[in-house]
């Protein structure tokens, strides 16, 4: 069947390819209906990557959140219009100890490989989650975010020590909040602190139990455990500033994307026995527990609509090169387009 993909072919600049792709009894045909984007789509859009880096991976379809509506399973496990989100990952083994998005084989869906900005997708069926017929479908479209924080949660508690009394978040953007929203349904008797550098989006955390100013943290305040959830040189800064303010012996969960290599403070790391650990991306387990979190727990569901921002139907390429100019631009939010290109 012939399909239209519509890849990055250098910054800003998109071109639809036609490919022929042939069915295979484990995979299904889903056309995609709702897309996101992600901090990482942007970094290849606005040509914010290596050239090394541009070189290897253009052209690429980009969008690795997205949801769609099934149009055909040979199998019939799927109805022709469930709405299903699309997990990007795509692993090539089974392994009892590596979780499947840390093998060095998976091949992940706009980095390297082509996303959702598709005419149709040919998508494993291991890699479809029903979504609700009730989830707002903005919100649905970044299930993905979500299971980045469901992933760097689980890690968390997986690492951590037996302290649970104050949970520290370093980012007052995309990432922090989800993380934040869904921090209680984990730990429902921490407290949990959100450390951010700009008061208007700190003020969007209402329901944490407290907010910081990076450049207004009281020196003798400490919290049990920390994620950073910043990126850029913001990782280096919020590292360094999390080293001074948390309990011997925490755990520092790193999500943050540097495009070059950071400093660390591997003495201060030492001396205060802490724990840093890297959680990136998500895999099919996290997608569920999305899915089983947010169909119970309505505060958690709503806190994650409060997240939708720039929304707009796009028909063409050209609309879709306005919407990430648009969005890069845009101060808060995460940005989904209805995809009818
Ligand atoms: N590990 C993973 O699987 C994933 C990682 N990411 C990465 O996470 C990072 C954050 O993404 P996202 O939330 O969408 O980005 P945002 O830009 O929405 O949020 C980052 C926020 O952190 C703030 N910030 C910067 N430095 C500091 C600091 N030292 N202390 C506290 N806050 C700081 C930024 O402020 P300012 O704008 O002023 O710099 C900004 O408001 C990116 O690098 C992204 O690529 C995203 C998804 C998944
Ligand atoms: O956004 C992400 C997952 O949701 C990751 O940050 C992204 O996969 C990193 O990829 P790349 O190396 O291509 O920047
Ligand atoms: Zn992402």
């Amino acid at each position: 069947m012939l399909n239209q993909v519509y890849r990055l072919v250098s910054a800003h600049q998109f071109e639809a390819q036609t490919i022929d792709e042939n069915l295979s009894s484990d995979e299904i045909i889903v056309r995609p209906t709702y897309l996101s984007l992600c901090k990482a789509d942007q970094r290849y859009f606005s040509g914010n990557r290596s050239q090394t880096v541009l070189d290897k991976k253009l052209p690429m379809a980009l969008i690795h959140e997205a949801i769609g509506k099934v149009v055909f399973d040979p199998q019939n496990q799927f109805a022709v219009g469930d709405t299903v989100a699309m997990v990007p990952n795509t692993p090539h083994e089974k392994s009892s100890t590596i979780k499947e998005n840390y093998l060095t084989n998976s091949h992940f869906r706009s980095s390297g490989y082509d996303g959702f900005m598709q005419e149709y997708v040919f998508l494993r069926r291991d890699r479809a989650v029903k979504v609700p017929k009730s989830f707002e479908p903005h919100m649905a479209a970044f299930t993905e975010m979500i299971s980045v924080g469901v992933q760097a949660l689980t890690n968390l508690k997986e690492t951590m020590d037996n302290d649970e009394s104050v949970l520290g978040i370093w980012g007052d953007g995309n990432l922090g909040y989800i993380i934040a929203s869904l921090a209680k349904a984990f730990f429902p008797n921490s407290q949990l602190i959100v450390f951010g550098r700009h008061q208007y989006k700190l003020d969007y955390f209402s329901f944490a139990d407290q907010t910081y100013l990076v450049n207004d943290i009281p020196p003798e305040l400490k919290v049990s455990q920390a994620l950073e959830c910043t990126g850029g040189s913001g990782s280096q800064i919020a590292i360094d500033q999390i080293i001074d303010h948390i309990q011997p012996m925490g755990t520092i969960i790193l999500l943050g994307v540097s495009e070059n290599p950071i400093e660390i403070n591997t003495r201060l790391v030492l001396e205060r026995g802490l724990t840093l650990r890297g959680s990136s991306r998500s895999g099919h387990h996290d997608f569920q527990t999305v899915i089983d979190i947010l169909s119970k727990d309505r505060q958690t569901y709503d806190r994650l609509c409060n997240l939708i921002g720039t929304t707009q139907k796009v028909t063409s390429i050209r609309e879709v090169v306005s919407f990430f100019e648009k969005d890069s631009t845009s101060s808060w939010g995460k940005a989904v387009m209805r995809w009818e290109v």
